[in-house]
C-alpha cells in the first residue's frame, strides 16, 4: 500500500508538468478539492459517527473570510486562505459548544440548519459580501501557460495535509476515543472519554481544511457568489464520496471524490439552464440514499470484508484466573454514600429518598424485586441519569453533579446489566478504550498494550485480543467489560447482574475473580438475582422494594428478614 501511495503521490506530482492538459487538470482540482472536504468530514462523521449536513458552509465561510482580508490587506487568497481555515474553525467551534448535547438526526438537522443560514446571510449581507452581485477577486498575476498549477498544487498540498492529519488522529488516543463514541456514546463516557471535548475538537478538525479549502477554491473561480459557496449539493457530495468510499478510512473518502467528481462534471454538462440546480440535487440525494441502502459500509471496507479469511469462532475456551497484576492494588477501596435520594419517571416515583453506604473494601449486594430501582441506582451513580434529589458522595466528595467521564476518572467503574462494549473494536481496543493518557498519544501504547494483556490474561482471553469484540460469547463479553473498567483503576466497581446469563463454570469463575480484585483493595457493590451467588460473596447486603432501603445486614439476616421475604412474595406475586 505505501509503495501505491508514493507511486500515486508521484505521478500526481508530475502530472501537470508532462500533461498540463486543462479539461484534466481541471477536473483534478475539483477532485483534490472533494477529496479535501470528504476527508475532513470522515473526521467527525466516519470516526465519531456524527453526521454533518453542513459541511459546504465551512467552505463558503473560508471563501468569503480570504477574500475579504485579502481585498482589505492587498495580499494573495493564497496567504489569506489560512485565515478562512480560522474562520471555519471558530465556527464550528461555537456551533459545537452550541450543540453538543444533539445528536443523531437533531445534530443532522442543526448542521444543515447552519448552511442554510449562513447562505441567507451570504446573501443578504450585502456591504460585506456584495450580496447578490457576487465578489469579484483579483485574476492571478502568474503566466497564463500555467494558469491552473498553482490551485493543483496547493490543493494537492492540502489533501496531503489533511490525510496526514486524518491518520495522525486515527492512530491516537483521540481517534480511539472518536471510535468508541461512534459505537457508543454513553459507554465511552462512562469508562472516561471526555465526549464532549472529543465531539468539539473533531468538529474543529473536520471544518478548518475545508475553510482553506473555500479560500483557494473562491480564488480559483475568481468570483463568489452564495449559492455556490453555501450549496447544499456540494454538502451532499461531501457525504456521498466519503460513504461511497468508506467512511472511518483513511482513504475512502479520496476514493470516493475521484469516483463522483467526474460524474458530477457529467451532470454539469447534462443539465443546464434554471432548473440544472434542482436536477443535481435530486440526482445526489437519490444516490446518496442508494449508497446507505444498498453500499453502507461504502467500497474500501466491502471490498476488505469480501477478501478477510473466515476467522475460527471464538468459543469454548475454559477460563483460567491468573494473578491479580499488582497495579490493580488500590488501597482501601472507595466509600459510597447515598443519601435521600429520589428519582422519578413521570408518574412513577421509582427511588423515594433513598439511603445507603458501601464501606470501603466491602464486597456489597443491592438486592429487591423486579423494578425495585437498582439499576436506576447504578445510572445515578454513575451519571447516565441525573436525580431528582437527594446526594451521592464518594470519599465524601459530591459526585452527583459531575460528568460521566469525570466521575469514572474519579475511581468509579460500572458494567452493565446487557453488557456494553464497542463490537466492531477488537478486544484488545475495548480493553484500553478508557485508560488514560494524552489524546496525541498512541491509541495503544507499549504499557497500556502490556497491562490490556496481563488483564487478558487474568481471564483467560488472551488468544482473542485482536478478534473483535461482538464475535466473543456472551460470558466472555461480560467478563471483558469488567476487564475494561479495571484498566482505570477503579476503587470503587458497580456490577449490574455480572452472574447474568453465563454458564455455571463462567459464574464460579466471575466469583473468584471479584473476591480478587476485592483483596487488592476494591470496593463493590453488585445488583444481582442469583440468590446463593450474592449472599455467598457479598459482606453487607441492602434490600430494595418500593423505592427505599427497606433492610442491611449480613446475608444471614437478610435472608430471614420477615421485611425482605415479604417484599419478595408480593413482587413475585405482582
Ligand atoms: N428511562 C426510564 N423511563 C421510564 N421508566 C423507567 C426508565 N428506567 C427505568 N424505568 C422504570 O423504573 C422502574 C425501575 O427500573 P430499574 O431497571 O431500575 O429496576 P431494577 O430493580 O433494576 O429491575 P430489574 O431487577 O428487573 O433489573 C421500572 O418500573 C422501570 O420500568
Amino acid at each position: 500500500m505505501r509503495i501505491l501511495t508514493v507511486a500515486g503521490g508521484a505521478a500526481l506530482l508530475a502530472l501537470p508538468v508532462l500533461w498540463g492538459d486543462a479539461y484534466y487538470l481541471n477536473m483534478l482540482i475539483l477532485i483534490f478539492l472533494m477529496a479535501v472536504m470528504a476527508s475532513s468530514w470522515n473526521i467527525m462523521g466516519g470516526y465519531s459517527g456524527y453526521i454533518s449536513l453542513g459541511q459546504s458552509a465551512f467552505l463558503g465561510v473560508g471563501a468569503y473570510t480570504t477574500a475579504i482580508t485579502a481585498d482589505a490587506w492587498s495580499i494573495s487568497p493564497f496567504l489569506a486562505a489560512p485565515l478562512g481555515g480560522l474562520a471555519a474553525g471558530t465556527l464550528a467551534a461555537v456551533l459545537g459548544l452550541v450543540t453538543f448535547r444533539a445528536r443523531g438526526n437533531a445534530f443532522i438537522m442543526i448542521t444543515f440548519a447552519m448552511l442554510y443560514l449562513l447562505g441567507i446571510v451570504a446573501l443578504n449581507w450585502t456591504a460585506v459580501t456584495n450580496g447578490n452581485d457576487g465578489m469579484i477577486l483579483p485574476a492571478p498575476a502568474w503566466s497564463r501557460d500555467h494558469a491552473l498549477c498553482p490551485f493543483y498544487y496547493s490543493l494537492l498540498g492540502l489533501l496531503i495535509l489533511t490525510l496526514l492529519m486524518s491518520k495522525a488522529i486515527a492512530s491516537s488516543r483521540f481517534g480511539l476515543g472518536l471510535t468508541a463514541i461512534r459505537e457508543d456514546e454513553e459507554k465511552a463516557a462512562g469508562i472516561g472519554v471526555n465526549t464532549s471535548a472529543a465531539k468539539l475538537a473533531a468538529f474543529v478538525a473536520s471544518s478548518v481544511p475545508i475553510g482553506v479549502a473555500g479560500g483557494v477554491y473562491g480564488y480559483y473561480l475568481g468570483f463568489l457568489d452564495s449559492r455556490t459557496m453555501f450549496s447544499v449539493v456540494t454538502s451532499i457530495m461531501i457525504v456521498l464520496a466519503a460513504l461511497l468510499g468508506g467512511p472511518g478510512t483513511l482513504w475512502g473518502p479520496v476514493l470516493g471524490a475521484f469516483l463522483l467528481e467526474p460524474f458530477s462534471q457529467l451532470t454539469n454538462q447534462l443539465f443546464t439552464g434554471p432548473a440544472a440546480g434542482a436536477w443535481r440535487l435530486i440526482v445526489f440525494g437519490g444516490l446518496l440514499l442508494a449508497v446507505l441502502l444498498f453500499l453502507p459500509k461504502g467500497v474500501i471496507p466491502g471490498v476488505r470484508q469480501a477478501l478477510a479469511r473466515k476467522r475460527p469462532a471464538a468459543v469454548g475456551k475454559r477460563l483460567a484466573l491468573a494473578a491479580v497484576p499488582p497495579w490493580l492494588a488500590v488501597g482501601d477501596g472507595a466509600r459510597l454514600e447515598v443519601a435521600d435520594v429520589r428519582k422519578r419517571f413521570g408518574g412513577l416515583t421509582v427511588l423515594d429518598g433513598l439511603d445507603l453506604t458501601v464501606e470501603p473494601g466491602s464486597i456489597t449486594g443491592l438486592i429487591g424485586p423486579n423494578g425495585s430501582g437498582k439499576t436506576t441506582l447504578f445510572n445515578l451513580i454513575d451519571g447516565g441519569m441525573k436525580p431528582d434529589g437527594g446526594t451521592i458522595l464518594l470519599d465524601g466528595r459530591r459526585i452527583d453533579a459531575s460528568s460521566r467521564w469525570a466521575r469514572s476518572r474519579s475511581g468509579l467503574g460500572r458494567t452493565h446489566q446487557i453488557t456494553r462494549l464497542f463490537p466492531n473494536l477488537s478486544v484488545l481496543r475495548n480493553v484500553v478504550a478508557g485508560s488514560d493518557g494524552s489524546w496525541a498519544a498512541p491509541a495503544i501504547t507499549g504499557a497500556q498494550a502490556a497491562r490490556g494483556a496481563e488483564l487478558l490474561d487474568l481471564v483467560g482471553l488472551a488468544d482473542y485480543r485482536d478478534l473483535p469484540v461482538g464475535e466473543l460469547s456472551y460470558g466472555q463479553q461480560k467478563l471483558i467489560e469488567l476487564i475494561q473498567i479495571l484498566m482505570l483503576q477503579p476503587r470503587l466497581v458497580l456490577l449490574d447482574e455480572p452472574a447474568g446469563g453465563i454458564n455455571p463454570t463462567q459464574v464460579e469463575q466471575m466469583g473468584a475473580l471479584i473476591r480478587e480484585l476485592n483483596r487488592a483493595g476494591t470496593t463493590f457493590l453488585i445488583v444481582e438475582h442469583n440468590m446463593p451467588f450474592v449472599l455467598g460473596l457479598c459482606d453487607t447486603v441492602h434490600v430494595l422494594a418500593g423505592g427505599r432501603r427497606i433492610a442491611s445486614g449480613t446475608p444471614q439476616e437478610v435472608r430471614s428478614d420477615p421485611l425482605v421475604l415479604d417484599a419478595y412474595l408480593t413482587g413475585a406475586a405482582q
